[in-house]
This record gives C-alpha cells, structure tokens and sequence, in this order.
C-alpha cells in the first residue's frame, strides 16, 4: 500500500503524537507536558504519514526566529516530533517528509531549517551541519569557590514559584537574545516550557524553585533548580540541578552561580545546557572539578543560501564569491557573491570564478560562527580556490560570543 503524506488535522493529534511517543521508546508524556506540546503544535506546519487509516509518520515545525551574528531576529523552522513508525523504517518515509518540508519552507520564504537530533548521523544527508555545541558542568562546590566581583554589592536574592516570576524572567530573556546567535525569540506560549516540573520526570529531586537576583528591585538574573538531597553514611551530599540561568550583567551572573553553589546540604551544581564559552569557565576556581563536557546541539541548515547570508553581519569586509554544493536543495547549488560587513550584507548569484569552494553543511556550521570555515577545511568540507580567501571569510564569519540554544524543542 502506498503511504500518504497529508497535513496534519487537530483531531488527529493524538494518534499522530502518540506515535511520536512510541517511537522514542513509548513512556508516555505527563498529562501537563502533553498539553503543553499540544498547544504549541503548529497544525497548519505538521504532516502525518498514513498508510490507510493508520497514522505512520509524523513530522512538524515551529515558526520560531532565531539570533543572528549582529543581532537580526531571523525566521527559522524549528522541526521537531520527526517519528516513522518501527514497522516502516528505512523506506524513504523522513527523506519524503523532509523534502517536502524544505520545499514548503522554501516557498514560504523561511531561509533556515533547524533541529535538535535524536542521533547525530540523521540528518547530514539532508544538508544539517552542525551549529552549536552545549556544555555540561558539575561543579564540585566542596571544593570550587566563585569570584564575585565587587559590582555584586547591593544584589539580593529572592527565592519564588516559576509562575510568580514568569514574567519578569521572560522580560529579561527577550532582552538577551539578540545578543547571542542561536537564542530563539520565545513565541506566545513558550515561556511555560521552562517551567514545566511533572513529578514523574524530577528523578527524585524537589519541585523546582526560581532565585530571583534584584539590585534596587530591579531584576538582573535569575535562576530555575530544584534539590536534590543524598545523605551518604550520614553526610549530606546534596545537588543543585539548574534548569536556567540568566543574567543581565556579568555580577549578577557570577553572584547567582555562587548562591546556587551555596546551598546547604549540597556539594554539587550541575548545569546541563550552557553556552560553550560560559563565564563560569572563568570565575570558577578549579575548572578541572567542574567536569565540563561539550556536545552537538542545534544542527542548521540554510533553506535559501542567498536570503540566509544576508541576513546576519559580518565581523570584517568580506568579498567572496562561494561555490555552494547542496544535493538536496540544489536551488542553493552554484556560485554566490557575498559583499558586506559589520553593518550589513548582500549575497547574490554570480558568473565570477569561485574563491571557496562550500559544502551547504559547511555553511550551517559557521553560520552563527561556532566553527570557523578553517577548521572545515580540515574536515574537507570547504576547499579554498584562491589563495587567502579563506581567512578573510573565517575572520568575516566569526561571532563575539559562541552561538548558543538555551533550550530544546
Ligand atoms: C528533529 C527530531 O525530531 S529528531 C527525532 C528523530 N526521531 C527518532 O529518532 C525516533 C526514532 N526513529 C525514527 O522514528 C526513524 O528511525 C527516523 C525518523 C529517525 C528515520 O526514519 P526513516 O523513515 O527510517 O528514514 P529514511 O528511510 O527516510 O532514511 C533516510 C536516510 O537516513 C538514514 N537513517 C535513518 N535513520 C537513521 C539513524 N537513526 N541513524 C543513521 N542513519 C539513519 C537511512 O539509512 C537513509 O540513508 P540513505 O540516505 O543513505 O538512504
């Protein structure tokens, strides 16, 4: 029988995600996460595969935008719940729903793709590169002390329900995110995400908790954990699991790494998702006794080659004319001008000879200036045909701050 890709119907959801369910090892959500993703599912951008009246398929999209190199606010196609049932894998299923995918996104004018994959070696095929990485730290806080510079004078703390300060904390995180590419402009809705706290998911830790850092009554971080208290042979050896943390301003920052590190009963705080290049690196003690580990995260790729390069800003001038290989959206293949700099960029087809030749992988992963077309070079990815032309476009490439995604979808 032939599989039938069709637009997603709201009755359907439920089939259609408990599919979903199943297919990432079948414990179902807690209702409140259910209900959460139901509301943010985007029906008009979903697909279900059907192979007659069973739904085999599932494939969807978040209208997010994302931050750019220069601080642009770019739409970007969140895909997410990709599923094919066990009994049709390895037939195609993802390859068509994909391409239907970037098709539609391509018609729609979105100029980036972007996802969180389940396993890296997915989605390489279909053009991804890998954009940003995220660290993970456990801070041994028996051992690890926190320098808090004197601009913390005057910051209190203030311990609440998420949902009493949700507000205020959204508030703060727009403010953030065009600062560091790869943040996501939280649509309506959003902002319950990161307080989603099911106890079937605490893994025998609290409630989560929300400090508040003010200075004058104004917020300038903040932080979500939860406790989670061990007693070994009668020694309290308690954790600190921290959701978020986000801070306005460097003292704020640090001033809430060392409250968290000073809970009692706690000897440890980890961190799960940051920034490869976070501050606490630096004001930690002991970086060894952190235990920091890095791992992929977003994988982007452009959908439009042309409107995605001129969206962001270069950190020099930069003049380069790209030979771009992308089989799978070959719209993208062939020779680009990209001419621009701090303040703005054009990129245009060309007839010009190539300076660089770029696989489309290649451009996702420096995109948002995680890694430098020069470390690409190493893995083959991007050739140079005229001399110098690649450190010029590394240089134009890079970001202040590495690219960063605070959260999963
Ligand atoms: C953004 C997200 O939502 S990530 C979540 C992805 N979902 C999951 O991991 C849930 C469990 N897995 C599944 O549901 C399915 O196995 C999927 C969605 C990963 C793959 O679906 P399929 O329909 O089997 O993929 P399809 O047959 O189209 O394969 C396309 C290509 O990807 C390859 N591929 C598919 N799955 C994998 C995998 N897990 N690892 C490596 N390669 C894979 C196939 O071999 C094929 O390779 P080819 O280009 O050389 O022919």
């Amino acid at each position: 029988m032939t599989i039938e890709l069709r637009g997603l119907e709201a009755g359907d959801w439920d089939a259609w995600y408990g599919g979903l369910e199943w297919a990432f090892g079948g414990v179902p959500d807690a209702p409140e996460e259910r209900a959460l993703w139901r509301e943010l599912t985007e029906i008009d951008r979903s697909v279900a595969a059907w192979d007659g009246d069973r739904i085999v398929g599932s494939f969807g999209a978040f209208s997010f935008r994302m931050a750019v190199p220069g601080g642009a606010l770019v739409p970007t196609s969140g895909i997410t719940m990709v599923s094919v049932a066990a009994t049709h894998r390895r037939r195609g299923l993802l390859r068509r729903m994909m391409r239907s995918a970037l098709d539609d996104y391509r018609a729609a004018g979105v100029p980036l793709a972007g996802l969180t994959a389940s396993e890296p070696a997915i989605y390489g095929r279909f053009g991804y590169g890998m954009a940003t990485r995220m660290m993970r730290v456990a801070i041994d806080t028996s051992r690890v002390t926190v320098a808090v510079p004197a601009a913390a004078d005057g910051i209190t703390f203030l311990v609440v329900e998420p949902a009493e300060a949700v507000d205020r904390c959204e508030a703060l995180y727009t403010r953030l995110v065009p600062h560091r590419p790869g943040m996501l402009a939280r649509q309506p809705g959003w902002e319950k995400a990161p307080l989603l706290d099911p106890p079937q998911d605490r893994d025998g830790a609290s409630e989560l908790r929300c400090v508040l850092a003010e200075r004058d009554g104004e917020l300038v971080g903040y932080a979500r954990y939860a406790l989670k208290v061990r007693w070994e042979a009668s020694v309290p050896d308690g954790t600190v699991v921290v959701r978020d943390l986000e801070a306005a301003e460097p003292a704020a920052y640090a001033a809430l790494l060392r409250f968290l590190g000073e809970v009692d009963l706690t000897s440890t705080v980890r961190l799960s998702n940051r920034p490869v290049d976070d501050p606490l690196l630096r004001l930690v003690s002991d970086v060894r006794r952190c235990d920091p580990r890095i791992t992929d995260r977003l994988y982007l790729r452009p959908v439009d080659v042309g409107a995605a390069l001129a969206a962001r800003t270069y950190r020099t001038e930069v003049d380069v004319v790209l030979a771009v290989e992308d089989d799978f959206c070959p719209w993208n293949g062939g020779r680009w001008r990209l001419s621009g700099g701090p303040k703005g960029a054009v990129c245009e087809p060309t007839t010009d000879p190539a300076d660089l030749a770029v696989d489309v992988r290649a451009l996702g992963a420096s995109y948002l200036g995680d890694t430098t077309l020069t470390a690409l070079a190493g893995a083959g990815l991007v050739r140079e045909l005229r001399p110098g032309a690649l450190e010029v476009a590394t240089t134009a490439f890079g970001s202040a701050l590495a690219p960063w995604l605070p959260h999963g979808f």
